[in-house]
């Protein structure tokens, strides 16, 4: 069985557009696990567009599933998770100014700032994930920096299945198989939805995790929409 964690920026972005509180972050925080996610993830950017900090510290007395913060580990993050002691930290390479993450990490570049990065985080009792593209030479370098899990980051993989490119799905395949037997724990992520989740999850062995946003508030929209317009109308009668 995968876990579902609901990704919930998508809330805060559409709060943040009027400056209230609606949508309310904690509700839906409450709301998605009440309907049965395992996990909320966040992923707090340094200019707060969508997650603020201060929604990060809020969340921690609301997530009673698995809690997952995302970013990159810059100082004020760190501080932040350090506070917040969330279940799971996944270490997102992207630049301050990124529109959303679109690369995983260079764990052999990047191995010495890593291993700092994650032995911190076993100190302090928190599980650690890194965000990876599905290359087995960095599938590796994971193992060596000391992460528990990764998180396969799945773009590629979404844009190429919309088009019809099954054999998308190959290297994900293989990087979690060699994922699995070096140990590590198998979390993916970014544009999977429900075209391509059925078909990820039955081409990737021992996924434990995946963490869903843009496509899972769309999605709900798209299916609230008839609902809630024929709610206006029978108001308007
Ligand atoms: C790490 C990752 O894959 C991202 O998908 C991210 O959490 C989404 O961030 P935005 O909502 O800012 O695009
Ligand atoms: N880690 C990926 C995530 O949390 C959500 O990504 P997306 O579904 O918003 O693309």
């Amino acid at each position: 069985m995968t876990k579902l964690s609901v990704n919930i920026n998508k809330i805060a972005t559409l709060r943040n557009s009027r400056g209230g509180d609606v949508p309310n972050l904690l509700q839906v925080a409450k709301d998605v696990q009440k309907f049965g996610a395992e996990g909320v993830t966040i992923h707090p950017r340094p200019d707060e567009r969508h997650i603020r900090y201060q929604d990060a510290r809020d969340l921690v007395n609301v997530v009673y599933t698995e809690f997952n913060i995302e970013g990159n580990p810059m100082d004020n993050f760190m501080k932040l998770v350090f506070e917040c002691k969330p279940t799971q930290v996944t270490l997102v390479p992207d630049a301050v100014d990124a529109l959303t993450s679109n690369a995983g990490w260079d764990t052999v570049k990047h191995k010495s700032f890593l291993q700092d990065v994650i032995t911190e985080c076993r100190l302090q009792g928190i599980r650690t994930s890194i965000f990876v593209d599905p290359v087995l030479e960095m599938i590796e370098g994971a193992k060596v920096v000391g992460t528990d899990r990764i998180e396969l980051y799945t773009e590629e993989f979404a844009t190429q299945y919309g088009l019809g490119n099954e054999k998308a799905i190959i290297p994900y395949t293989k990087a979690a198989e060699l994922a699995s037997e070096l140990g590590l724990g198998i979390n993916a992520g970014h544009d999977l939805s429900l075209d391509n989740i059925e078909f990820f999850k039955n081409n990737i062995p021992n996924l434990l995790e995946v963490s869903i946003g843009h496509a899972l508030i769309s999605e709900s929209l798209y299916l609230g929409l008839e609902n809630v317009v024929n709610m206006y109308i029978r108001k308007l009668q």
